[in-house]
């Protein structure tokens, strides 16, 4: 392994400890104390076990010393009684520090991929660094911390029993403590092409979850049944899972050959050293020295092995460690926020001033020196075909992308000027993907601007200009009610309920800018004109971009601007533009043409 490697390698151990430490320094510190003691008790334990079995060979042969013989025994039974009440109280100790360091990383987790930005949760190696680093959350650094115990106690524990042990007779001393080096060199072999099987596969492992989240959650019950799906899912789970148990059969049978035949040289050593202490004591006519031996040898290779398979498995853990902090070392690449407040009301207005932008990762250009301006207090339509460049728009004026080239001002402005907290907050956004949260209606329309979340007067005017109240109120528990139906007591709504819901949410920011992506996509036409009816007063004097492909809903806009692969195609008011008959003349014919069921071209 590399210099750089093994650096690595103990800063992700010297980094694991930390966090322990920060978790609860005082039960770590119970816990090494414990661990200290419970060490050095079966060094003790051979001494005096040895003693016993010769005070009690002492009483039998001469029949009297029945007192000391008792003594022994007692001792040994003290030392046992401790060795217990130790054992017992370190592992409630440890117990503890490992749930708590389990929350602590899962939240650490959570806590960095709230601070990523959009284009890291567009990219899949962002999922499959968080798979890894989710998997092995739960334990692993624990784990590193119980190995290091481990592996010092064993340590403590050879050594003084080895010392015994060598005060009795250095060959065997030698022969016994060689002996599991192979066996350990094997782990330690085989623990790296585990970590290196499991970090590979990474992919295929959320496409596991994946497909198990297909065909067991309600949001796509409908359809995977209805297109009968459930068994081409389950097909290729169990080919994945399939493959995945192949490769880990075959690697723990190779590692179970390698064990075996390597651990049949302890054994050897082991037996040698056995035959050797009784030729001794046949000598001497030690008995108690006999025991000794016994006790020493069995708990030298227990030791050992411990200490060598806490090795194995620290030098593991620690590999798999690194796929955890690569996960929380992720540049976060957070935007340098300005320091100018945002107004709370525009005067000039939104403009994007020859803007250019390619995804990250990708050449193709999806804005092309696009130019358009959102006039203060209006409400400017958007509109072209799927894939145009509309979202795109909307995510590089929240800053969740950079442009390329050009500028995007908010009265005059350029938006990276801007506290970029405080930019935020002041859009409010609909996203076509809106999100449906399984929480209650006023938790799911109260996220839209979370310091009034227990206001329930703000929320239900909220409610009210989405034209959301009619069916709140009759939810058995009016805004108290549970949505989706993940929780116990969850109501399901309406696509259209869902998306007035999400509008409320918007409308709940009352914000200087409003931008709705198809806001009413899956509202029924009524609801839709009820709202576009009052979309004035709805957004007030903010200013407002509509994103739609209903024609109907972009009439009501003061401007409309129409866009086709990343350029402005055609500009102005509706009758302006059918005037013009230019492609926005040509659509709006199509749609109204779908509607009232005449061919498009008899009605020019
Ligand atoms: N994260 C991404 N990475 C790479 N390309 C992307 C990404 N998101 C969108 N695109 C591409 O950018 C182009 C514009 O997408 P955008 O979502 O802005 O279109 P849109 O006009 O909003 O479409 P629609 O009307 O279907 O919602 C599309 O070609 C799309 O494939």
């Amino acid at each position: 392994m590399s210099d750089t490697q093994d650096r690595q390698q103990t800063r992700h151990i010297t980094r694991a400890l930390r966090l322990l430490w920060e978790v609860n320094p005082r039960h770590v510190l119970g816990v090494l104390a414990m661990t200290a003691v419970t060490s050095v008790i079966p060094a003790i334990n051979v001494q005096v076990t040895a003693t016993a079995v010769q005070a009690v060979a002492d009483a039998v042969s001469s029949g009297n010393g029945r007192d000391a013989a008792f003594a022994a025994g007692g001792l040994l039974v003290g030392l046992m009684a401790l060795g217990h009440f130790f054992a017992v109280g370190r592992n409630y100790l440890e117990t503890l520090l490992q749930y708590r360091m389990a929350n602590q990383v899962q939240e650490r987790i959570m806590d960095k991929a709230v601070r990523l930005q959009l284009r890291h949760f567009e990219d899949p190696t962002t999922y499959d660094g968080l798979q890894r680093a989710s998997r092995e959350a739960g334990f692993r650094p624990y784990q590193i911390f119980a190995d290091l115990i481990s592996v010092t106690s064993n340590a403590v524990s050879l050594v003084s029993v080895t010392v015994v042990l060598i005060s009795w007779d250095v060959r065997v001393a030698l022969v016994v403590l060689l002996a599991p080096v192979p066996t350990m060199v094997a782990n330690l072999f085989y623990g790296r092409i585990g970590w290196k099987i499991e970090h590979d596969r990474s992919a295929d492992r959320r496409r596991t979850t994946y497909l198990q989240y297909l065909v067991t959650t309600d949001r796509t019950f409908k359809e995977t049944r209805l297109f009968d799906l459930g068994p081409l899912f389950l097909d290729r789970f169990r080919a994945l899972v399939g493959r995945f148990y192949t490769v880990d059969r075959s690697l723990e049978g190779r590692q179970a050959v390698a064990s075996a035949v390597l651990g049949l040289l302890s054994v050897g050593a082991a037996g040698g050293a056995v035959l050797f202490a009784v030729s001794t004591t046949v000598g001497s006519g030690q008995i108690g020295q006999f025991a000794g031996y016994i006790a020493a040898i069995t708990l030298v290779q227990n030791a050992l092995g411990a200490l060598f398979g806490g090795v194995a498995q620290l030098y593991e853990h620690n590999l798999f460690l690194g796929n955890l902090f690569s996960f929380l070392d992720i540049p976060e690449d957070a935007l340098p926020s300005g320091h100018r407040p945002f107004p709370a009301q525009l005067t000039k207005g939104v403009e994007f001033r020859d803007v250019s932008f390619a995804y990250p990762g990708t050449d193709t250009p999806v804005l092309q020196n696009l130019s358009m301006l959102l006039p203060a207090g209006r409400c400017v339509a958007l509109v072209g075909q799927n894939g145009a460049g509309k979202t795109t728009l909307v995510k590089l004026l929240a800053r969740f992308y950079a442009p390329a080239s050009g500028q995007i001002l908010i009265d005059d402005i350029p938006v990276e000027e801007y506290d970029l907290a405080d930019l935020r907050r002041n859009i409010g956004v609909i996203f076509q993907d809106f999100v449906q949260y399984e929480a209650s209606v006023r938790e799911n329309i109260g996220f839209g601007r979370v310091t009034e979340l227990d206001d329930i007067e703000s929320i239900r005017r909220a409610a009210g200009k989405a034209g959301a109240l009619p069916f709140i109120e009759e939810l058995p528990d009016g805004f108290d009610s549970q949505l989706g139906r993940w929780f116990e007591g969850g109501r399901q709504l309406s696509g259209g309920q869902w998306q007035k819901v999400a509008l409320a949410r918007a409308f709940l920011r009352d914000s200087p800018i409003v931008v709705l992506d198809e806001p009413t996509a899956a509202i029924d036409a009524e609801a839709e004109a009820e709202v576009f009816g009052q979309l004035a007063q709805i957004v007030g004097r903010s200013t407002t971009l509509l994103i739609a492909h209903r024609f109907s809903t972009v009439r009501v806009a003061d401007h409309i601007v129409v866009i086709d692969h990343g350029k402005v195609l055609e500009e102005g008011t509706h009758f302006e533009l059918m005037e013009r008959d230019g492609v926005y003349a040509k659509l709006f014919r199509l749609q109204a043409a779908g509607y009232l069921d005449q061919p498009a071209e008899s009605r020019s």
